[in-house]
């Protein structure tokens, strides 16, 4: 959980969040969404330990990130099972050898029985069959659940997803989400997806966080979220382009620009 932290890339920068407390619950899939730069993925690097809060609290199973020394670090991290944007797959290891790849970095099993733990996690994404392909042999979706499989090798108990479902097609989309509800319903993990895809998150999450301009501009239910009468929020989840958050990057306007014929 997040408790009341404020964020900022450079010393002296304002913050970009700034008081946020946010909750993970066991078993529940929860969404982190906002526009683009407002901090969605830095939320991530928080809960990951990749970045330190200026102030307040992350913590993680009880343990408060920012106390741990590396050992302890490492320890929370190998936890969390994380998809980032895009889940890059290593191009010149096979679908097996990617599933793999964690388990034998983080383990000392027996090639035997990571064998039998990876096909389990490539069964669980449908590619069983897909094992001895190389990632330029399949599609995008495929990638996709592959890149699932991996980050769920090591039975992680918080797995994050960065906008799991960018550039994928309608279908694939589909069932990236309803995966993801799956794998975290088996795993009995805990779910943070970061994403500004709002038909799919809303159909998996079980509570999603809204952020703008550093804060919680609103969280809940999706149920409520859509019947919300919010102006930021309605727009956001009726995904109109001009409302609280506006269309145009603030700058001149533009009777300035092109009615006084000035410079640039
Ligand atoms: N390593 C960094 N150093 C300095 N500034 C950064 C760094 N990473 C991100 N930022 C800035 O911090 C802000 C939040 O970035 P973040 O990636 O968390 O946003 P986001 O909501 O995930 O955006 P998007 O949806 O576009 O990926 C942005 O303004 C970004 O430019």
């Amino acid at each position: 959980m997040l408790d009341d932290v404020d964020f900022a890339y450079a010393d002296g920068d304002k913050p970009i969040l700034a008081g946020l407390t946010m909750r993970f619950p066991r078993g529940k899939v929860v969404a982190v969404m906002g526009g683009s730069g407002c901090g969605k993925t830095t939320v991530l690097r928080l809960i990951g330990g990749q970045v330190r809060p200026r102030r307040g609290q992350v913590t993680v199973a009880g343990a408060n990130i920012d106390a741990l020394d590396e050992r302890g670090l490492y320890a929370v991290r190998r936890q969390m099972g994380m998809l980032f944007q895009f889940g890059a797959l290593f191009t010149d290891l096979s679908v097996f050898d990617n599933v793999a790849f964690p388990l034998r970095e983080h383990t000392d099993l027996p090639e035997s029985m990571i064998r039998d733990l990876v096909l389990m996690k490539l069964n669980a994404v449908g590619l069983r069959g897909a094992r001895d392909l190389m990632p330029a042999q399949i599609s995008g979706g495929m990638a996709r659940r592959v890149a699932l499989a991996r980050a769920i090798a090591l039975d992680p108990s918080v797995l994050m997803y960065d906008e799991p479902f960018a550039g994928l097609d309608p279908i694939s989309l589909g069932l990236t989400a309803r995966l993801i509800r799956n794998l975290n319903d088996a795993l009995g993990a805990t779910t943070i997806i970061v994403s500004h895809d709002v038909q799919e998150t809303f159909q998996i999450a079980d509570y999603v966080y809204f952020i703008a301009n550093g804060r919680i501009a609103a969280e809940g239910e999706p149920e409520a979220l859509r019947a919300s009468t919010d102006p930021f929020v309605h727009q956001f989840v009726h995904a109109e382009a001009d409302g609280p958050v506006p269309f145009h990057y603030s700058g001149p306007t533009l009777a300035d620009d092109f009615l006084a014929g000035g410079g640039r």
